[in-house]
C-alpha cells in the first residue's frame, strides 16, 4: 500500500503530496488523516496522510517508507483532508499551512502517547452511544489473545504504543478493535506533563430521576446522603472527591456509601485540564418558545430531519432569543446522533454563552478558545476526536473541529470580524463552515442582530440571480416577551459645547446616571478604544513617539512602563523628556476608560465602577470575573471598550451610555459606517433585556450620519438601504469582492519594481481569459456594470500603491487591491501570477501575501 503525504514544509516546491511506501505493520493504523513521520532528505518530517492507494505512478523501489506514526486515533479525517485543498485553493495558501490549522498547538509539541484500559463507565456509554446510533453494541466474549493483552495493559497502568506493539508484534489489528470497541482509550500526553495527576472523581451513576427518587427512600437521618443524592440529580459534572467533600461537607463515607449502592461511581482518573473545572452548571430544561422564535427553528428543523444542506440567516434583533433557537436546534441534531459546532466571536468574552450550553449539554460540551493554555485547549480537542463530545464551542478555529458526524454549524454574531484570520491561512469562518457543510448534510445557522452585509445580501437576493436564494432569511423581530427596544437619545456633543458643558458627559447622560444610582439599576458605558489615544505625546510639540522598525506609533503598556511596537515587538521606556524638544510635557494619552473612571468618581462620589478594558483583562480569566462581579451587583456601572457591547444578558442593566459613536466613523475602511452601526445596536441592545425599560444616550459629533441615525431608530433596513447604495456606487462588497495583495522587501526600488511588475503581469492575465471569453465584456470603469453583457463578469487591479502602514519590520510594503466580480477565477490567476516572482521571492527575500476578502485594509 502506498500513501501520499503532505509534508511539514511550507514551500512552493514541497506544496505538493509525496509518495511513500506504508509498511506491512503500520497498515492498520494509517488512514487518511493521520499524522506520520516520513524521511525527506536528510530529515524526518512530520506529515499528514492525504491518500491511500494500491498503486504509485513512481518506481515504487525509489519510494521511502512511512517512518512512524503519530497517532493511534488520526486527528483529521478525510473530510477535513479535502477541506485542506478546499482552502489551499480559494485562501491561496499552502496545503500544510491549512492543514495545521486545524489542529492544535500541542499537538506540534513533543507528545508522548499511552494506552490505557477503559473503565466499566467509559465502556458502558461507549456501548450505550454505539447502541443508540443504530449500531449493535458489541459484546464480545474475550479471547485468550485479548485477555492477554488486557492484562499487560492493567498490570502496566499505562504503556505507550510502542512497548505494546513490541510486545504484541501480530496483535495490530486486533488492538485496533480493541480500541475501537473501547477496551482502551488511547491517551496523549505532553511532554511537559509525562507525570499526569490522578485523583478520584465522583459521578452520577443513575439518571436524575432514579437519584432523586432514591433520595425520598433514604430514612431521615441519611440527610448528607440525600444532599448528595440531590446535588447530582442537577450536575452532570464528575467532581474531584476532594472537592466535592469540601463544597458539601460530606465525608468520602457518604459517598463511598452511595457508590456500594450504585448510584454514584468512583473512579480515578487522570486530572484533565478543565478549564471550567470545579464550575457547576445549573441543569436548564428547554424553554417554551415564543411564536418568532418558533418560526425561526421549524425550518431549520425540517432541513436538520431530512439531513439536507441549507444556509440560514438568523436576523433576531438584540434580546430576541436567538440563543434558544441554537440550544433547541442542536438538541434536535443530537437527538439524531449527530454532532454539532457552535462558534462564538471569542468565547472568554461571553462566559455566560458558555453557561448556557453547558447548563443545557452538560458533559457533551467541549470548549475551545485561545485564552486556554496549550493544555487546557489540547485536553478539550482530545475530547473530541476521542468522542467523548457531540458539542463544541469556541472561536474561529473551533470550526475545524474533528467530527465526522455533523449536523449542524451555528456561528453566533456572524458579522464578527474576529472570524476571519488574520495570517495564513487567511480563512473566515463563515465560508469554511458551510463548506464543511455541504459535505456532511448539515444545516448552518448564522445569527446576529446585525448582520454583515455580505451575508444579509446572500440571503435577500439582492445580489441578483446568481447568488439569490444562497442563504434563507429568518427574521425574529420582537424581543422575547413583547419587551420593548430600548428608547435611544441622539445627544450632539457640539450642542453640549456651546451650553458650557466641557465635561464628557452630556447632560442627559449625567441625569439618566445619577437617576440609576438612585434607583439601583446598573449601567454600561461603552468607550470605543479606537477613538482615543494609547500612544505618547508631546503636548508642547506634538511629537508622537514612533517604532523605529516600523511607521506605527508605539503603544503604552501601564503595567510594565514600556512602549511596545504591535507589529513588530520592539519596546523601550517610557520617556522622560521629549526626544525631539525635550520638553517633560510629554505623557501618556490613557486608554480613554481611566480617564471616564476618574471622572465618574469626581462627579457621582462613591460610584462604584467596573473597567473592563485591555489593562484589566490581561490576566487570564479577568473577564469573566469582572463579569460575575457586575452580575452580583458589586458595580453599579460597567465601564469598557467593545468588550462590552456584545451578548452580556443582565437583568438590571437598564441605561447605556456610548461616550463617543464617532470614533470609529473615520477610519480609512470601507466597513467604517456598518461597524459602527453594528457596535451602537449591539451596545444599545444590553439595556432593558428583562423586566425593566431600558434607555440609551448615544453622544457624537456627527448626529446627522446616516449609520448612527438607523442605529437609534433600530432600522436594520433603513441603514441596509442606504449602505447597500454606497457600496454598490463605490464598488465595494457585497457587489464586487476583492483581494489584497502586499509585496513587502526591504528596498523600495526592488519593491516597487516588483510591485508594477505584478499589477501589470496580473492585468494581462485577466486581458488574456478576457479575449478568449469572446467580445461583449465591459472592459473599464465601474460604471459599467449596470449594463454589463457577457456574463457580467468584472476585474480591475488597483495599484500598486503604499500601505496604509508602509513599513514594518524594516520592511518595506506596497498593495494591490483586485476587485472582481462574476465567474472570474481569481485564486488561479493569483497563483498564476505569483508563480512568475518565484524567483525574486527565493532569492531577493521579496514577500507576496494574499488576502482574500479581507477585513483588514492595512
Ligand atoms: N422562549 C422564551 N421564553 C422566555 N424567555 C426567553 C425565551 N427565549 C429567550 N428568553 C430569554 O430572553 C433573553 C434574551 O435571549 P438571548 O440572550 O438569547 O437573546 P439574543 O437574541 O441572543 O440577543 P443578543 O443578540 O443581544 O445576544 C434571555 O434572558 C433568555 O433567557
Ligand atoms: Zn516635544
Ligand atoms: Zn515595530
Amino acid at each position: 500500500m502506498y500513501a501520499q503525504v503532505v509534508v511539514d514544509v511550507p514551500s512552493k516546491q514541497t506544496n505538493r503530496p509525496f509518495d511513500y511506501v506504508v509498511p506491512e505493520e503500520l497498515r492498520t493504523w494509517i488512514g487518511v488523516g493521520s499524522r506520520v513521520g516520513v524521511p525527506f532528505g536528510p530529515r524526518t518530517l512530520q506529515g499528514f496522510v492525504v491518500a491511500l492507494s494500491e498503486r504509485t505512478d513512481m518506481a515504487s523501489g525509489k519510494l521511502k517508507k512511512i517512518e512512524q506514526v503519530l497517532d493511534l486515533v488520526p486527528p483529521l479525517n478525510p473530510e477535513l483532508v479535502q477541506l485542506a485543498r478546499w482552502m489551499s485553493r480559494t485562501y491561496i495558501c499552502h496545503e500544510i499551512t491549512a492543514l495545521q490549522a486545524m489542529i492544535p498547538g500541542a499537538l506540534k509539541a513533543k507528545y508522548e502517547k499511552r494506552i490505557e484500559l477503559a473503565d466499566d463507565a467509559e465502556l458502558k456509554a461507549r456501548k450505550r452511544a454505539d447502541a443508540q446510533d443504530g449500531g449493535q453494541a458489541l459484546l464480545f466474549a474475550a479471547s485468550p489473545e485479548e485477555e492477554a493483552i488486557s492484562a499487560f495493559v492493567r498490570q502496566k497502568g499505562q504503556v505507550t504504543t510502542e512497548a505494546m506493539l513490541a510486545r504484541f508484534p501480530e496483535a495490530g489489528p486486533l488492538l485496533k478493535r480493541m480500541l475501537e470497541q473501547g477496551t482502551f482509550v488511547e491517551v496523549q500526553t505532553v511532554r511537559d506533563r509525562m507525570n499526569a495527576k490522578t485523583a478520584l472523581f465522583v459521578a452520577p451513576a443513575a439518571s436524575p430521576e432514579e437519584l432523586t427518587a432514591h433520595s425520598m427512600k433514604l430514612p431521615a437521618n441519611a440527610k448528607r446522603q440525600k444532599e448528595l443524592l440531590l446535588w447530582f440529580a442537577e450536575n452532570l459534572e464528575p467532581l474531584p472527591l476532594a472537592e466535592l467533600t469540601d463544597k458539601l461537607d460530606v465525608g468520602a463515607g457518604t459517598v463511598k456509601a452511595l457508590a456500594d449502592k450504585g448510584l454514584l461511581s468512583v473512579t480515578e482518573r487522570e486530572l484533565f485540564r478543565d478549564p471550567y473545572a470545579g464550575r457547576e452548571f445549573r441543569r436548564t430544561t428547554p424553554l417554551a418558545l415564543t411564536p418568532e422564535q418558533r418560526q425561526a427553528l421549524e425550518p431549520v428543523a425540517d432541513t436538520l430531519e431530512r439531513r439536507e444542506h441549507g444556509v440560514f440567516l438568523l436576523h433576531g434583533v438584540t434580546g430576541s432569543g436567538k440563543t434558544e433557537v441554537y440550544l433547541q436546534a442542536i438538541q434536535q441534531c443530537l437527538d439524531q446522533g449527530r454532532e454539532a459546532i457552535v462558534l462564538v466571536p471569542e468565547i472568554s468574552l461571553t462566559p455566560q454563552m458558555v453557561e448556557r450550553f453547558k447548563g443545557r449539554f452538560g458533559s457533551a460540551v467541549a470548549v475551545m478558545h485561545s485564552r486556554l493554555s496549550q493544555g487546557e485547549r489540547y485536553d478539550e480537542w482530545r475530547k473530541i476526536v476521542l468522542k467523548r463530545v457531540s458539542v463544541v464551542i469556541g472561536a474561529r478555529s473551533a470550526v475545524f473541529a474533528p467530527f465526522d458526524r455533523i449536523g449542524l454549524i451555528i456561528i453566533d454574531e456572524e458579522h464578527e470580524s474576529s472570524y476571519k484570520q488574520e495570517e495564513s491561512p487567511k480563512y473566515h469562518a463563515r465560508d469554511v463552515a458551510v463548506e464543511r457543510a455541504a459535505y456532511h448534510g448539515a444545516a448552518v445557522v448564522l445569527g446576529s442582530a446585525t448582520p454583515s452585509l455580505e451575508s444579509y445580501a446572500k440571503a435577500s437576493g439582492r445580489l441578483g440571480s446568481g447568488a439569490a436564494g444562497r442563504y434563507r432569511l429568518l427574521t425574529m423581530a420582537e424581543r422575547v416577551e413583547g419587551r420593548p427596544l430600548p428608547a435611544v437619545n441622539v445627544v450632539d456633543l457640539r450642542e453640549e459645547l456651546k451650553a458650557g458643558n466641557r465635561s464628557m458627559f452630556s447632560r442627559g447622560l449625567y441625569e439618566a446616571l445619577g437617576q440609576r444610582l438612585e434607583r439601583q439599576e446598573q449601567s454600561v458605558l461603552l468607550l470605543n478604544r479606537r477613538g482615543y489615544s494609547t500612544f505618547v505625546m508631546c503636548r508642547s510639540c506634538g511629537f508622537v513617539v514612533q517604532c523605529p522598525h516600523c511607521d506605527i506609533s508605539l503603544t503604552y503598556h501601564q503595567v510594565s512602563r514600556t512602549m511596545r511596537c504591535h507589529y513588530c515587538g520592539f519596546s523601550q521606556p517610557e520617556p522622560a523628556t521629549c526626544p525631539s524638544c525635550e520638553s517633560e510635557h510629554i505623557r501618556y494619552f490613557g486608554t480613554g476608560t481611566q480617564r471616564v473612571e476618574e471622572e465618574l468618581a469626581k462627579l457621582f462620589p462613591g460610584i462604584r465602577v467596573i473597567r473592563m478594558d485591555v489593562d484589566t483583562t490581561s490576566e487570564k480569566g479577568a473577564h469573566e470575573r469582572l463579569l460575575n462581579r457586575f452580575r452580583d451587583r458589586q458595580a453599579d456601572v460597567l465601564l469598557g471598550t467593545q468588550m462590552v457591547a456584545k451578548g452580556l444578558d443582565f437583568p438590571d442593566v437598564t441605561l447605556v451610555g456610548v461616550i463617543a459613536a464617532d470614533t470609529v466613523l473615520h477610519l480609512p475602511d470601507f466597513r467604517a459606517a456598518e461597524k459602527t452601526f453594528q457596535l451602537l445596536t449591539q451596545v444599545a441592545g444590553r439595556a432593558g433585556r428583562h423586566r425593566l425599560p431600558g434607555e440609551v444616550f448615544i453622544q457624537t459629533y456627527t448626529p446627522d450620519h446616516y449609520s448612527i441615525v438607523t442605529a437609534s431608530a433600530h432600522d436594520f433596513g433603513a441603514f441596509l438601504e442606504q449602505e447597500l447604495d454606497i457600496r454598490r456606487q463605490r464598488g465595494y462588497p457585497p457587489y464586487y469582492e476583492l483581494v489584497l495583495v502586499t509585496l513587502s522587501h526591504e528596498q523600495v526600488p526592488l519593491l516597487v519594481r516588483a510591485g508594477e511588475a505584478f499589477a501589470s503581469r496580473l492585468k494581462q492575465c485577466w486581458e488574456h481569459e478576457r479575449r478568449g471569453r469572446g467580445p461583449g465584456y465591459p472592459a473599464d470603469s465601474l460604471g459599467h456594470l449596470n449594463d454589463a453583457r457577457g456574463d457580467g463578469a468584472y476585474f480591475e487591479v488597483y495599484g500598486p500603491v503604499a500601505s496604509p502602514i508602509p513599513r514594518i519590520k524594516d520592511r518595506y510594503r506596497f498593495q494591490c487591491m483586485i476587485k472582481y466580480r462574476g465567474n472570474v477565477d481569481v485564486a488561479g490567476m493569483l497563483a498564476e501570477t505569483a508563480a512568475a516572482f518565484d524567483d525574486t521571492v527565493r532569492n531577493d527575500k521579496l514577500t507576496i501575501s494574499m488576502d482574500v476578502n479581507p477585513q483588514v485594509l492595512m
